[in-house]
């Protein structure tokens, strides 16, 4: 419980809503107890004449009596219907302000915790699953929403019925209360515990439904590979299985969830039996009138639903604060790489210093960098290459400052990072990834991510620059062309380029391109490397790569080794050391040689 208390923020802010929610929900019950107040009025009203009427019966007068009766009877209908109306009108205003308080909550909640993720770094992304992060900001939130809105809607609703109509109770025969209300918690209780067997099975059908979602998820989008090895039979076995088990446990509860209404009836319908039993009683000893049992009736009638729901509140508390507890292990998490206080945002000329770097990936223990030094000048163009996991990437994860070494400082125009402001540091670098990624949305979007004040024509050239222009000018719509799930499909090597024109529409002094022509033929991959020439003209740049690009003029190859350096120096340097670089270089030469023949 001690979990939601991390929500008293949101109902100090949304305090009004509350408050006037709780006195609608007090208004609206005070008049819902009319109806049986003026019902025990017509009931006594109706027993006290009935004599007199039977006496007139036989005379004249019996019709001016029946007319007097009638506008009586009128004036109680109308009253109770008045009351009734009034009654759901504050239930109405109830709703409006405690369900609505109850979405606000949920929209503040859901942008707290997606604002949070955006601020964690990717350690934390590294160490979760993205089903959980999602369902943290998903299925977490909704409950606590039950807990913010119908909880309180219900609890509240209860208490103040139970207090009015008790003491109105009280007031008229304090043995016949007891009787009246003796089986409500039973009721209670009993509603907890049907509750908590459809919450377990509901939970199952959950899980369940979300596993034949990511089995189907995987099909489609495995779909090529499922066909090439002709897998289909086995993959619908595997979703008629995940199919069967929800299908089960789906009946299941539907069983229990039969049983509920029935159950409720069967305990409204005991405590109006033992209430008219001694109520009558209490009637034929002269201690209370016909019109008093009717209205204790009318009051456990009344009881009932909000009694049933102390139950469903139980519950929906105890569900809100487990999933409290889940949401609040992510918002106490601090991100690591953060300002340090004092940080400025600097002008980068692109100077960068590497000193004494090792960095190890504090989850795994390995060691991708290790005592590195590197000095790239401003305006230099620097190749990384290597043999895969050598530490090329990681080594540009730290330019960015997406870990931080654990010894060392990476240095740009002589200031340690550290002591620069995040956002001013990775704003000054334009950093294209190996991993492709393109949101669903239009190429001219995707591009202008880098920069989102982009015009048009900016976008255009960029595109050119990445020589994606063409490709792009193909397709029927342009640059205005949806890609991704309902849009077109783009090869690797046009989703690359794409890639490569959104880091370059950034302009910034520093690039660095992570292994991000992998997917481009010879030909394209040229006039590529053309292009940059002209842009990268007074940029340091940092090429990371497994191909050796001859055509490039590097002022500096440095070749990785398990987080080390092993080589470095020109083109020509490298090749005259008969290492690593050589022998990639005499690979290639050969590779080409053999394309070209062919
Ligand atoms: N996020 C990570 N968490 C833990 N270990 C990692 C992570 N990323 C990389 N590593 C490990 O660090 C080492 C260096 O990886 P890195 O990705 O820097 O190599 P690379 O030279 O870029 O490889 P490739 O050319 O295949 O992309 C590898 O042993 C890899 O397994």
């Amino acid at each position: 419980m001690k979990h939601l208390a991390a929500l008293n923020k949101y109902f100090i802010s949304y305090k009004w809503r509350l408050i006037l929610g709780l006195l609608f929900t007090a208004i609206s019950i005070v008049f819902s107890v009319f109806q049986p107040i003026m019902v025990r009025q017509i009931f006594d009203l109706l027993s006290h004449n009935i004599d007199e009427y039977r006496i007139l019966a036989h005379t004249g007068l019996v019709g001016i009596f029946r007319s007097d009766f009638t506008h009586v009877l009128a004036f109680y209908g109308i009253s109770i219907l008045i009351f009734a109306l009034l009654s759901g009108f504050f239930l109405f205003l109830q709703r409006q302000t405690l369900i609505v308080m109850s979405r606000h909550i949920e929209y503040d909640l859901k942008n707290e915790i997606y604002q949070h993720y955006q601020q964690l770094d990717l350690n934390f992304f590294k160490m979760h699953r993205t089903g959980d992060l999602m369902s943290r900001i998903t299925e977490d939130v909704s409950r606590i929403r039950m807990y913010v809105g119908p909880a309180i809607m219900y609890a509240s609703r209860t208490l103040f019925l139970m207090v009015i109509i008790v003491y109105l109770m009280l007031k008229v025969n304090p043995l016949l209360t007891l009787y009246t209300i003796s089986p409500l918690p039973l009721l209670a209780l009993t509603i907890y515990f049907v509750n908590r067997v459809i919450h377990r099975k509901s939970e199952r059908i959950q899980s369940q439904l979300s596993n034949i979602t990511s089995i189907a998820q995987e099909s489609y989008s495995g779909i090529r590979v499922i066909k090439s090895y002709i897998q289909e039979d086995a993959s619908t076995k595997h979703f008629d299985e995940a199919s069967e088990a929800y299908k089960e446990s789906s009946i299941s509860l539907a069983k229990t969830d039969a049983l509920f209404q029935p159950a409720m009836a069967l305990m409204i319908g005991l405590s109006v039996i033992l209430t008219i039993f001694v109520g009558g009683i209490q009637v034929i000893q002269g201690n209370i009138t016909v019109g008093n049992l009717a209205e204790f009736v009318i009051y456990v009638n009344m009881l009932m639903f909000p009694f049933a729901s102390v139950g469903m509140v139980a519950t929906m508390v105890q569900r809100a604060a487990a999933s409290q507890q889940r949401i609040n292990e992510f918002l106490q998490i601090k991100p690591e790489i953060v300002n340090t206080p004092g940080a400025k945002s600097s002008q980068l000329t692109g100077d960068i210093k590497l000193e004494n770097v090792s960095f190890t990936y504090p989850h795994t223990g390995i060691t991708a960098i290790k005592n590195f030094n590197l000095h790239i000048k401003k305006g230099e163009k620097v190749a990384v290459i290597g043999r895969t996991g050598s530490g090329k990437s990681t080594l540009a994860q730290l330019l960015i400052r997406m870990y931080d070494p654990q010894e060392g400082a990476v240095k740009m125009s002589d200031k340690n990072i550290r002591e620069l402001a995040l956002d001013g540091l990775r704003e000054q670098i334009s950093y294209v990834p190996q991993d492709v990624f393109l949101f669903s949305d239009t190429i001219a979007n995707n591009i202008r991510f880098g920069d989102p004040t982009a015009n048009i024509e900016k976008v255009q050239l960029a595109a050119r620059q990445a020589s994606v222009e063409k490709d792009i000018l193909s397709f029927n719509q342009g640059f205005e062309t949806e890609i991704g799930e309902r849009g077109v499909t783009l090869s690797g090597g046009q989703k690359q380029r794409i890639s490569i024109a959104r880091g370059l529409i950034k302009n910034p002094n520093i690039m660095i391109f992570d292994d991000c022509l992998s997917a481009v033929d010879a030909r394209t991959e040229k006039e590529i490397i053309g292009n940059l020439y002209a842009y990268l003209k007074d940029k340091t740049a940092i090429i990371i790569t497994h191909r050796i690009f001859a055509l490039f003029e590097f002022d500096k190859i440095i070749v990785l080794e398990e987080g080390r350096i092993v080589e470095s120096g020109t083109h020509e340097e490298l090749l005259s050391l008969n290492g690593y670089y050589s022998e990639l270089y005499a690979r290639q030469q050969r590779n080409e040689e053999e394309e070209v023949n062919s």
